[in-house]
């Protein structure tokens, strides 16, 4: 159906970070990306829902280099994904932050050594001399954990370390961030408390955020624009409220 409202019209003069042409990757007979396509502006905020088993996961890995789509093209900030090489794959995750479902804290580590790692793996990106202490603090004041510094995450409540979890991937101030259910797990009043973090943070760091979830309520709050994959392609694309009013049975499953 690829029912893309008229928001594109619009939205295509600006500046894309992601542009995805007719991505295709199947296992076997399991065809799970059938031509998908879909761009991500700077700035914005862009949810991708699909039921379990749409291949949401099989897109995210198809982005970073962690699965080779079979066809088609995927270009993040100027690189093509699909035929980059290793050094040049690990220099454009360097931009890129992840705060993937299971992107648990070490549980042996107190949360100040949790944040000192990616900035130890991407020290080549900050000045020589830089001052750890005071980007790890500056970090744990974005989420508002300052005083957790010491801490050992079983201390933490699971929102906690959900805040901590995306310190740590804004650490390395990240151009683009994507989130796999980022509210996955936790209860209403926490989800929305994650939900606005991630909007202040948008807004302050002008990030590029493309979020995978379930939660509708999320969906609702933070993006700027939803696309519906559904048969391995982009089947509907627009935002909350024009998605919400469609009456495409595909469409309205999505919001019931
Ligand atoms: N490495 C793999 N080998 C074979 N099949 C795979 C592989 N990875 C994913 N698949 C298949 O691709 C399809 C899409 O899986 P994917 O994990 O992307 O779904 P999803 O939309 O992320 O689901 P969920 O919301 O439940 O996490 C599934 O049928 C899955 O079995």
């Amino acid at each position: 159906m690829n029912d893309t409202t008229n928001s594109s019209n619009v939205t295509d003069t600006r500046e894309k970070v992601i542009d995805i042409k007719d991505v295709k990757k199947s296992f076997g007979d399991n065809h799970v990306l059938n031509g998908f396509k879909m761009q991500l502006y700077k700035g914005e905020n862009l949810v991708i829902m699909g039921k379990s088993g749409s291949g949401k996961s099989v897109l995210i890995k198809c982005l970073v280099g962690l699965e080779t789509a079979d066809s088609g093209s995927i270009n993040i900030m100027g690189y093509e994904v699909t035929q980059l090489n290793r050094t040049l794959l690990d220099k454009l995750r360097a931009e890129i932050g992840f705060l993937f479902q299971g992107s648990a804290l070490y549980d042996s580590m107190t949360v100040k050594e949790n944040l000192e790692f990616p900035l130890r793996r991407h020290e080549k990106r900050f000045e020589k001399g830089m001052d750890s202490n005071a980007i790890i603090l500056e970090a744990l004041e974005n989420v508002g954990l300052a005083h957790t510094l010491n801490m050992m995450p079983s201390e933490l409540s699971g929102g906690m370390k959900r805040r901590i979890a995306l310190a740590r991937t804004l650490i390395i101030r990240p151009k683009i961030i994507l989130y796999d259910e980022p509210t996955s797990g936790l209860d209403p009043i926490t989800s929305k408390e994650i939900i606005e973090l991630m909007l202040r943070i948008q807004k302050k760091y002008e990030t590029s955020s493309l979020i995978i979830t379930h939660d509708v309520d999320c969906a609702r709050v933070i993006a700027d624009r939803m696309i519906l994959l559904v048969d391995g392609i982009n089947y509907a694309e627009g935002t909350y409220n024009e998605l919400v009013k469609a009456i495409d049975p595909k469409i309205k499953a999505f919001f019931k």
